[in-house]
C-alpha cells in the first residue's frame, strides 16, 4: 500500500501516517447488511472500528442505530448521511463525512461503509480515485455485497422503468465479495440456480453462502482487493466491470420511503393482523385502490407490559419481531419506515393507528385499578373524574355513571388501566333537538357532498321501532340522525382532521362538539334537521302473550310469566295501572299531553294517541290542524291555542296496553270562574243537603219516639 502521505496532525493528535481500510457494505433491501454489520463489530478481529451508515429514507435512522452495536460501543463512530442515497446524490458530503471521520483520527483503524440497499456502489467507490485528499488517508480495501438468497432471483429479473441496470445487479457486478445470505431460507438446488446466475454477471467475485452473515472475516476484511494496483487502474477495473461515470445511477422513482410515528402500546395481535393483510394479503391499498408493496419495513415499537422495545423487520412478505433496548422514562413512540410502491402516508398512519390498545367504547376493558380522566371541551381541561357519590359514581367494576346530566359534563372521557388507555368516550349533552317527521317514500334530506373537506353530510338510521298496534293499520318510527363522514377515509379532513373520524368511521354526529367549530357551524350542517321516519304498519296481534321472562341485573331469571306464572326468586311487582287525569285548563294555552315519562321508552316505542275514538294521526294532525296539534320525537300530544272544540277524553296507548286516559275540559276565563263556582257552590250545595237531610231524618226519628 502506499502509505508515505503525511498528514498535517497537531501535536494534541498522535500523528498516525498509516492509510486507513475501508470496505463497503453493500447489498440490495434486507439482504442483511446490518446483520453483517454486527456480527463484525461482535467478533474479536483486534480492530478499532468506525461505522458509516447511509439510510434511504425521509427520517434518521433511529431503527439501524437500534440494531446495529446494541451490545456495545465496539465501534467508535456513528455517522449517518442523511442525503438519502450517497451513491448518486451528493458524492462531496459522502467526501465530506468520511475527512470528518478522519479529523478524528487515531480512534480507530478500519472504517466500514454500509450503503443504502438501493444505492450503486460504483460511485462511491470512485471517490477512492477521483479524490486525491482522500486518497492520501484512506484506501479502499473492498466491496462486499450481501445478497438475499430467497429474493435475489427476482430482484436480478426486475426490470426499472427506464430500462437501466437494476440495483442489485449493479451491486453484484462491481462487488469482490459476494455474500449469498439466509441460506437457511432455500433449498440446495435453488442455492446451486442463483450461484450460477450471480456467477454470469461477476465470475472473478469471491462467493460465499452464509446464514445471518456468520463468514470468517478474513474473508471480507483487509483483503485488499486493489493493492499492488496504480489509482487509474483501480478505474479500469470498475469500467471492466460494468461501471461507468456518465451513467448515472437514477433511484427507482416509484419505490418511496414512508415514516409513520404514533404514541403509545401496539397490540401484538392488531399489529400482526395488519402486517399479515399488508405483507401477505396484500390487502392495504392506497386511495387509488393499488395493493401497498413493501421491499422493506423497520420498525421500532412498544406493547403493552413489555419493558423493552421491540424490532420490527420486513422484508418483502418475510417479517419477524425481537426484543432491543429498554425503554426509559419517555414517551412511547412507535416509529415505522415502509419502503416500498404505491405507499400512502395517511393510510399507513391510520392503520397503524388503529393497532393502539386503546379500544372504543364497544370493546371497554373493565378492571378494578381503572381510572377515569376527562377533558372538558369548554376549555380543554384535563382532570380525574372525582364521583360525588350521587350524581357521579364510579362502580366496583369501574363503570362512569352519570346521572342528569349538565352541559359541563359533555367532553372526552378516558379510561386509564394502568396507565394504558381502556376506553374513550365522546359525550355530547344536546339540548334542543328539532326534528322533521317524513312518511316513508316521500321526501328526504339527501346526502350533502363536502369534497373541499372530505365529508359526506348524510342521516344514519337507527332500527324501526315496533308498530304501535295490532290487528289494524298502525304507525312505526325510526330516528335518523344527522351524521359527518369521511368521504374518502384515506385522506384527512380539511382543514382540520380530527381522530374520532379514524375511530367511527361510520361518521360522527353533525351536533357533536367533537366535530370542528369551523365545520360544526357550517350552514349545511348547522341547519340540517334530524328526523324521524314514519311508516305504515300492520301486525296481528299475539293470540297468546308470549311468555315473559323477568331477569335481574346480572341477566338471571327471576320470573316466568306465561298464563300462571313460576317463581324463581323475589316477587314480581305488580304493572302500572292506566294513569287517570282530569284537566281543566283555560282557552287559548298551550296543553302538551305526556304518554309517560320514561325518556328511553318514549324514544324507542311508537304510541297511539286516540281522541275518543278517533285515532289522532302524527303524519297529517299537524297539516289538518294547521300546526296546532301534533306529537313529537317524545310521543307527547301538543295541542296548541287550546279551545273549546278540543274538550275530550285522550288516551293513550302502547299497542294494546292502555297507558293514559286524560280527560280534558278547556273553559273560557269566565268558565273557569264559573267552574269554581260550580265545583264550590256544588259542594256548599252538597254539604248544605247533607245537613237539611240530617235535621229531617233526626226530626222524624224524634217525631215517632214522641208518639
Ligand atoms: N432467516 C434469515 N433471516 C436473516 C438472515 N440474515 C438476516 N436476516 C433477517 O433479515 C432482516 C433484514 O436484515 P438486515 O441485516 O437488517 O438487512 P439490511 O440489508 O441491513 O437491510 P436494509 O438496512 O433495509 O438495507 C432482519 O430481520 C434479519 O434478522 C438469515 O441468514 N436468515
Amino acid at each position: 500500500m502506499n502509505d508515505d502521505s503525511e498528514d498535517e496532525i497537531p501535536d494534541l493528535i498522535p500523528a498516525d501516517t498509516k492509510k486507513v481500510p475501508i470496505t463497503i457494505i453493500t447489498g440490495f433491501l434486507g439482504a442483511g447488511k446490518t446483520t453483517l454489520l454486527n456480527y463484525i463489530l461482535r467478533e474479536q478481529h483486534g480492530k478499532k472500528i468506525a461505522v458509516i451508515l447511509n439510510e434511504f429514507g425521509e427520517g434518521d435512522s433511529i431503527e439501524k442505530s437500534m440494531s446495529v452495536g446494541q451490545e456495545g460501543s465496539l465501534f467508535e463512530e456513528w455517522l449517518e448521511l442523511r442525503n438519502g442515497c450517497l451513491c448518486c446524490s451528493v458524492k462531496d458530503s459522502g467526501v465530506k463525512a468520511l475527512e470528518n471521520l478522519m479529523s478524528k483520527r487515531g480512534k480507530f483503524d478500519y472504517i466500514l461503509l454500509e450503503t443504502t440497499g438501493l444505492a450503486d456502489p460504483g460511485p462511491i467507490a470512485s471517490m477512492f480515485w477521483l479524490d486525491e485528499e482522500l486518497c492520501s488517508d484512506i484506501f479502499l480495501d473492498g466491496i462486499v455485497a450481501m445478497v438475499d438468497a430467497k429474493y435475489c432471483e427476482k430482484q436480478l429479473k426486475e426490470m426499472k422503468s427506464d430500462g437501466s441496470v437494476n440495483e442489485t445487479q449493479r451491486q453484484v457486478a462491481l462487488a469482490d465479495v459476494i455474500i449469498v445470505n439466509k441460506t437457511d431460507l432455500v433449498t440446495a438446488q435453488e442455492m446451486d440456480r442463483l450461484c450460477q446466475e450471480i456467477r454470469s454477471i461477476n465470475s472473478f467475485a469471491r462467493l460465499h453462502r452464509t446464514s445471518y452473515a456468520m463468514v470468517d472475516l478474513n474473508i471480507i476484511l483487509d483483503i485488499n482487493a486493489y493493492s499492488g494496483k496504480e489509482e487509474s487502474s483501480m478505474e479500469d477495473i470498475f469500467t471492466q466491470r460494468g461501471f461507468s461515470e456518465t451513467d448515472v445511477h437514477v433511484i427507482e422513482k416509484s419505490v418511496t420511503t414512508v415514516t409513520v410515528e404514533v404514541t403509545g402500546n401496539l397490540s401484538r395481535d392488531k399489529l400482526d393482523n395488519f402486517l399479515q393483510r399488508l405483507l401477505w394479503e396484500k390487502s392495504v391499498c392506497n386511495p387509488d385502490g393499488v395493493p401497498v408493496d413493501i421491499l422493506r419495513l423497520k420498525g421500532v415499537i412498544s406493547v403493552p407490559g413489555e419493558t423493552q422495545r421491540l424490532i420490527v423487520q420486513a422484508v418483502y412478505e418475510l417479517y419477524d419481531l425481537h426484543p432491543t433496548t429498554a425503554w426509559q422514562d419517555e414517551p412511547r413512540v412507535n416509529r415505522f419506515v415502509f419502503i416500498g410502491r404505491n405507499l400512502n402516508h395517511i393510510v399507513l398512519q391510520q392503520s397503524l393507528e388503529s393497532c393502539m390498545t386503546t379500544m372504543r367504547p364497544d370493546q371497554h376493558k373493565r378492571s378494578q385499578l381503572a381510572v377515569w380522566q376527562h377533558v372538558r371541551r369548554s376549555d380543554s381541561s384535563f382532570g380525574p373524574v372525582i364521583p360525588d357519590g350521587e350524581r357521579v359514581t364510579i362502580t366496583s367494576m369501574s363503570s362512569l355513571i352519570i346521572k342528569e346530566t349538565r352541559v359541563e359534563d359533555a367532553g372526552q372521557y378516558t379510561c386509564l388501566d394502568r396507565s394504558e388507555f381502556a376506553a374513550v368516550y365522546q359525550v355530547d349533552i344536546l339540548m334542543k333537538e328539532r326534528r322533521k317527521m317524513v312518511r316513508l317514500g316521500s321526501r328526504r334530506q339527501g346526502d350533502i357532498y363536502l369534497p373541499s373537506h372530505n365529508l359526506v353530510v348524510l342521516t344514519t338510521w337507527a332500527a324501526w321501532g315496533e308498530c304501535d298496534t295490532c290487528d289494524d293499520v298502525g304507525y312505526r318510527r325510526r330516528r335518523g340522525t344527522c351524521v359527518v363522514k369521511k368521504l374518502y377515509a384515506h385522506q384527512p379532513v380539511k382543514p382540520n382532521d380530527f381522530p374520532l373520524m379514524t375511530l367511527f368511521p361510520e361518521g360522527v354526529p353533525c351536533r357533536s362538539t367533537a366535530v370542528p367549530v369551523q365545520l360544526r357551524f357550517m350552514r349545511v350542517i348547522r341547519h340540517r334537521l334530524e328526523e324521524t321516519l314514519v311508516d305504515k304498519c300492520n301486525v296481528t296481534c299475539p293470540t297468546q302473550p308470549p311468555p315473559v321472562i323477568i331477569k335481574d341485573s346480572e341477566g338471571n331469571p327471576i320470573e316466568l310469566l306465561e298464563g300462571e306464572y313460576q317463581s324463581f326468586g323475589e316477587k314480581v311487582s305488580i304493572p302500572k295501572t292506566t294513569k287517570r287525569k282530569v284537566l281543566y285548563e283555560p282557552e287559548g294555552t298551550h296543553l302538551v299531553l305526556t304518554c309517560t315519562s320514561d325518556r328511553e321508552f318514549a324514544k324507542e316505542k311508537g304510541v297511539r294517541w286516540m281522541r275518543g275514538k278517533t285515532r289522532v294521526d302524527p303524519l297529517t294532525t299537524r297539516r289538518r290542524t294547521r300546526g296546532r296539534v301534533w306529537v313529537d320525537s317524545a310521543n307527547r300530544l301538543h295541542i296548541k291555542q287550546l279551545m273549546l272544540s278540543d274538550t275530550a277524553v285522550y288516551n293513550c296507548w302502547e299497542r294494546m296496553q292502555h297507558l293514559v286516559a286524560i280527560k280534558v275540559l278547556v273553559v273560557d276565563s269566565m268558565n273557569r270562574y264559573l267552574r269554581d263556582y260550580i265545583t264550590y257552590g256544588g259542594l256548599g250545595f252538597t254539604v248544605v243537603g247533607c245537613l237539611v237531610s240530617c235535621c229531617c231524618v233526626l226530626q222524624s226519628k224524634s217525631k215517632k219516639t214522641a208518639k
